[in-house]
């Protein structure tokens, strides 16, 4: 489902609504929820809002489980760390138990290494599953999502459910969740917006396969939901949506 709204500032409250209905409904039904944040810009402003009362007092934050769809693979002080920004606008200000907090980082290993840990984790935490509750994912203006880059190998990856690579236009190492992990969800909502996003949105809803190209074409839940959150200025160029 595509839902255009007028803004950052609307979308994030949709999101953030969604958030809240999610979370309660899988601690009704499992006793738990479990959420990978998004990085970048497009989640601030949700971030932000679950932690003004009006949301943060909805949530049974004790039994959420927070893990990451991607990160840079940078210490968690660092300005470009996705961890860093979620600790500053929600992760500080909401009462989540540490234990429950999976950074997509550790000193002292490589980010392969960490990559095989954080699958472990994921495996212990989703149980035969490996649906979780609820992935946030954002996209960038070149149609990448979490850290599924254009043209890079781990477009292709079916084994793994958590990989890293260097990726080498950025000269940094990114971890990511993978595509088959992703798809298995039982909700994924993809928040974006401004023009700069146009282009990309219309060839991944509306434009002719091409996953090297415009890798959020992967996103397909095997047998969840997609909820796309998008402002009018991002929406410019849908037809059919
Ligand atoms: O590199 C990344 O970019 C995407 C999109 O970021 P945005 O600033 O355009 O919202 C983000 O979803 C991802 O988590 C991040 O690592």
């Amino acid at each position: 489902m595509v839902k255009v709204l007028e803004d950052q500032l609307q979308l994030s409250k949709e999101a953030a609504e969604l958030f809240v209905k999610l979370a309660a409904e899988a601690v009704e039904v499992h006793g738990k929820f479990t959420v990978a944040l998004t990085g970048g810009s497009s989640p601030e402003k949700l971030y932000d809002l679950l932690a003004t009362p009006a949301y943060r007092d909805k949530v049974d934050w004790s039994k959420v489980h927070v893990f990451w769809g991607d990160e840079r693979w940078v210490p968690l002080d660092d300005d470009q760390s996705n961890a860093k920004m979620a600790k500053r606008t929600l992760l500080s200000k909401v009462p989540v138990p540490k234990e429950n907090i999976f950074y997509m980082w550790a000193d002292g290993k490589s980010p392969e290494e960490y990559a095989a840990d954080y699958e472990q984790m994921v495996k212990k935490e989703l149980g035969e599953s490996l649906k979780f509750d609820l992935i946030l994912l954002g996209m960038g203006p070149d149609g990448h999502t979490a850290s599924l880059f254009p043209h890079q190998p781990v477009l292709h990856e079916q084994t793994k459910l958590v990989d890293a690579y260097y990726l080498a236009p950025q000269s940094m190492y990114r971890i990511t969740l993978t595509a088959p992990l992703i798809n298995k969800a039982k909700h994924i909502v993809v928040m974006l917006y401004g023009d700069n996003k146009a282009n990309a949105l219309y060839e991944v809803l509306e434009g002719e396969p091409n996953v090297e190209l415009y890798p959020s074409q992967l996103l397909h839940p095997e047998s969840g939901d997609i909820t796309w959150l998008v402002d009018k200025a991002a929406a410019a160029l849908l037809k059919k949506h």
